[in-house]
């Protein structure tokens, strides 16, 4: 783990391999003296395969930089471009459909469908995209073996402890092995040793399948498993 400045320029261009690039992104939230700039030219490389750490106070904008970043909230100015693509040009049923297909999220709040089994959540969206088949099963053991839910594949959220909610969650965003990994403090509903574990099955999955994985945590203990590490304070990024 290396703690460095911003990469402008740098000699691996994400947005041409696939990876996440922001490029001078500021953000703005709410109006006159409400106003807040939340980011404030923030520019970001992520290669395929590089596992990226940002810690920051609380206010400082971290979920802001994921809200921007997987195209959830668009930038006041600058651009994100992500896979070779350039999110902040597209329509928003562009942007959609973009973040569906090339970007995995991992909230707090792990967002389980009530209704449906673990094992249910981690097929859904294979089923959805027609790619249901018996690789994707078995990836879906693999993955809830790997954060120790093979003995409550068959339980529904109301069922599971926060932490094991929250490991579904991951569990899910690494199913359909994405460019882009988002992840927004994975670990806090998680005791120290399955802090660990849960952290180094991303960077794991992050090195196996190139994907670019964002993670934001105040959590200094788990930054260790990060292949760089920003620090954000004030919207701004160094
Ligand atoms: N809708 C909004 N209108 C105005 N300001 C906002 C709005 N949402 C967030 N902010 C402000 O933008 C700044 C960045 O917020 P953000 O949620 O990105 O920070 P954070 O680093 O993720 O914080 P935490 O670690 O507490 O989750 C904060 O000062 C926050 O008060």
């Amino acid at each position: 783990m290396t703690t460095t400045s911003t990469r402008h320029g740098a000699a691996s261009d994400a947005a041409g391999t696939g990876g996440l690039r922001l490029l001078d992104v500021s953000l703005t939230l709410g109006d006159g003296e409400a106003a807040v700039t939340a980011l404030d030219h923030v520019a970001l490389d992520v290669t395929p395969g590089e596992f990226v750490a940002v810690v920051g106070p609380s206010g400082s904008g971290k979920s802001s930089l994921l809200a921007v970043a997987g195209g959830l909230q668009r930038p006041t100015s600058g651009q994100v471009h992500l896979a070779g693509t350039e999110l902040t040009a597209l329509s928003d049923k562009e942007r959609t459909a973009a973040r569906r297909r090339h970007i995995g999220f991992v909230f707090q709040q792990s967002n389980l469908l009530a209704s449906l089994t673990v094992r249910e959540q981690l097929l859904l969206p294979l089923h959805i995209d027609g790619r249901l088949d018996a690789a994707a099963r078995a990836r879906a053991e693999e993955l809830l073996e790997a954060v120790g839910l093979s003995h409550r594949r068959g339980h529904r959220p109301h069922q599971l402890s926060g932490g094991e909610r929250q490991r579904a969650g991951l569990a899910r965003a690494l199913m359909t092995s994405p460019a882009v990994l988002l992840v927004d403090e994975p670990t806090s509903a998680l005791d120290r040793v399955r802090s660990a574990e849960a952290v180094r099955l991303i960077a794991e999955q992050t090195h196996a399948h190139g994907t670019a994985t964002v993670m934001v945590t105040h959590d200094t203990a788990i930054m260790d498993a990060a292949d760089r590490v920003h620090e954000m304070v004030d919207g701004r990024l160094s």
